[in-house]
């Protein structure tokens, strides 16, 4: 049997000083190595489930649980070591160190585990090993590795970003508009990296993006507005 990887349950989140829950879902659950396309219109709340996903946002009421852990029965630090062991995110901003180089940035996920560091090492032989793989398959040019991150261009840090997201196969990637800077060739072969990295390392996806043309690469679609449905019905 499939456990899920991602479990919601009865969740409830508000952003602080907000009258009104900004999502609440009464039931979601991902299956280990799936693939989700998730959508909604803008400010629906996508963003916020994905940090709700990943530990960074805590629900008001409610549970969300990776791998059968539930994120708020960990302490902070003890959050913080469980997502750098178990999830890659590519931000929608990046979230690159513009001071390191390119590579020390994709590096820098295998600095913060030791398991994710010891899996790129076992898989290309060294941890830089795997961040070069990485970042060729990208399309990074070998000139760009050693510059530091904010000399790059939009779309190539969003590269970046992906390969630290995917070096040391994490069971779960989350990827908040990941494709919004590239053009369309570069989109395909950075959608032809993602899904086919997920797929061998078995990792669960869960993909937001507003370019519905990338929804029928996936294994499951899922919106806000039928998240919300579900909170409409079970109180019907
Ligand atoms: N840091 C924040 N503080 C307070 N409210 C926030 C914050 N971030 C988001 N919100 C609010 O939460 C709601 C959902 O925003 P969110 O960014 O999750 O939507 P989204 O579906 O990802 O939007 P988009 O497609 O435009 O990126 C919006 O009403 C937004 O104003």
């Amino acid at each position: 049997m499939t456990a899920a990887t991602i479990e919601l349950e009865a969740l409830r989140y508000a952003w602080p000083g907000s009258a009104e829950d900004t999502l609440a879902i009464d039931a979601l659950a991902i299956d280990a190595g799936a693939s989700v396309f998730l959508h909604g219109p803008s400010g629906s709340g996508k963003s916020t489930l994905l940090g709700l996903l990943a530990g960074v946002l805590l629900p008001r009421v409610g549970e969300v649980r990776l791998l059968g852990q539930s994120w708020s029965a960990l302490s902070g630090a003890r959050r913080d070591a469980f997502r750098a062991d178990h999830v890659g995110y590519v931000f929608q901003q990046f979230n690159l160190l513009p001071y390191l180089s390119t590579l020390d940035n994709v590096l820098l996920a295998c600095r913060f585990s030791a398991q994710r560091a010891h899996r790129a090492a076992q898989l290309a032989g060294s941890t830089s090993a795997g961040a070069e793989q990485l970042l060729g398959q990208v399309g990074l040019p070998r000139a760009l590795w050693s510059r530091p991150a904010a000399q790059l261009s939009v779309g190539q840090q969003q590269r970046v970003a992906a390969a630290r997201a995917l070096i040391g196969s994490p069971e779960i990637v989350i990827a908040d508009e990941p494709t919004s800077a590239l053009d369309a060739d570069l989109r395909d072969g950075f959608m032809d990296l993602l899904l086919g990295e997920c797929r061998r390392a078995g990792s669960t996806l869960v993909f937001v993006s507003h370019d519905e043309r990338l929804a029928a690469r996936f294994d499951r679609r899922v919106s806000t507005a039928q998240l919300h449905g579900v909170r409409k019905e079970a109180g019907a």
